[in-house]
């Protein structure tokens, strides 16, 4: 059976993208009749969608797919969610990790929908404090919890390939509500985070 890639993108979209990329090759000098680059800006148009794709997607809704009743309030963590987004200064990648701790008030969610809202928010133009804010957020709605924290680490490829060029800063943000605001919780997480 011949391979097929199972993909879905907007024709429309797909084709202004494309000429779009046809005249960016241009304008670098390049020629995008050449052999190699003959398919390139409609493989572009497609990557930029994929790596956007999380505009179009409703975290709460995906939080909520996989909502089931706990009794019990012990901090859930689910660490190491490897994390691409796109830096929204440079459209450059911004590669990293979140940690996202979270104490149920009566609902935990399935683990992996967690990792699906990193997803979500990685996939669209971003900073990395809004990025770790809407994380927080977002759990924050569906779940109504105790408290949720959010720890992301993150290299950004616009401070290493370019600009100020340095090559091992690792930028932290977090952000903590409910109980993680309580100094002995957070410390707690952080406690957490740190055990391998
Ligand atoms: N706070 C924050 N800044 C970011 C993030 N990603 C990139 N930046 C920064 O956005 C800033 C944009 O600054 P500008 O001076 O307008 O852009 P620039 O001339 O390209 O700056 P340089 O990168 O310093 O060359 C830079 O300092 C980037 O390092 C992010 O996630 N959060
Ligand atoms: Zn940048």
């Amino acid at each position: 059976m011949a391979y097929r890639k199972v993909e879905h993108y907007d024709a429309e979209i797909t084709n202004e993208l494309a000429n779009n990329y046809h005249s960016i090759l241009q304008s670098l000098g390049e020629d995008p009749e050449r052999e190699g680059l003959v398919k390139t800006p409609e493989r572009v148009a497609k990557a930029m969608q994929f790596l956007t794709q999380g505009y179009s997607q409703d975290p709460v809704a995906i939080l909520n797919s996989a909502k089931f009743t706990a009794p019990k309030s012990e901090i859930v963590i689910v660490k190491d969610i490897e994390l691409y987004s796109l830096c929204e200064h440079h459209m450059l990648p911004f590669i990293g990790k979140a940690h996202v701790a979270y104490i149920p008030n009566g609902y935990i969610t399935g683990l992996s929908k967690i990792a699906r809202v990193v997803d979500v928010f990685s996939r669209r133009l971003q900073v990395q404090e809004r990025l770790t804010m809407q994380i927080m957020n977002a759990i924050e709605e569906a779940l109504q919890p105790l408290g949720v924290a959010v720890v992301v680490e993150a290299n950004h490829m616009c401070m290493m390939m370019r600009g100020v060029e340095k090559q091992n800063s690792l930028t932290t943000t977090s952000t903590f509500c409910g109980a993680f605001e309580n100094e002995v919780t957070r410390n707690e997480f952080l406690r957490l985070l740190q055990m391998k």
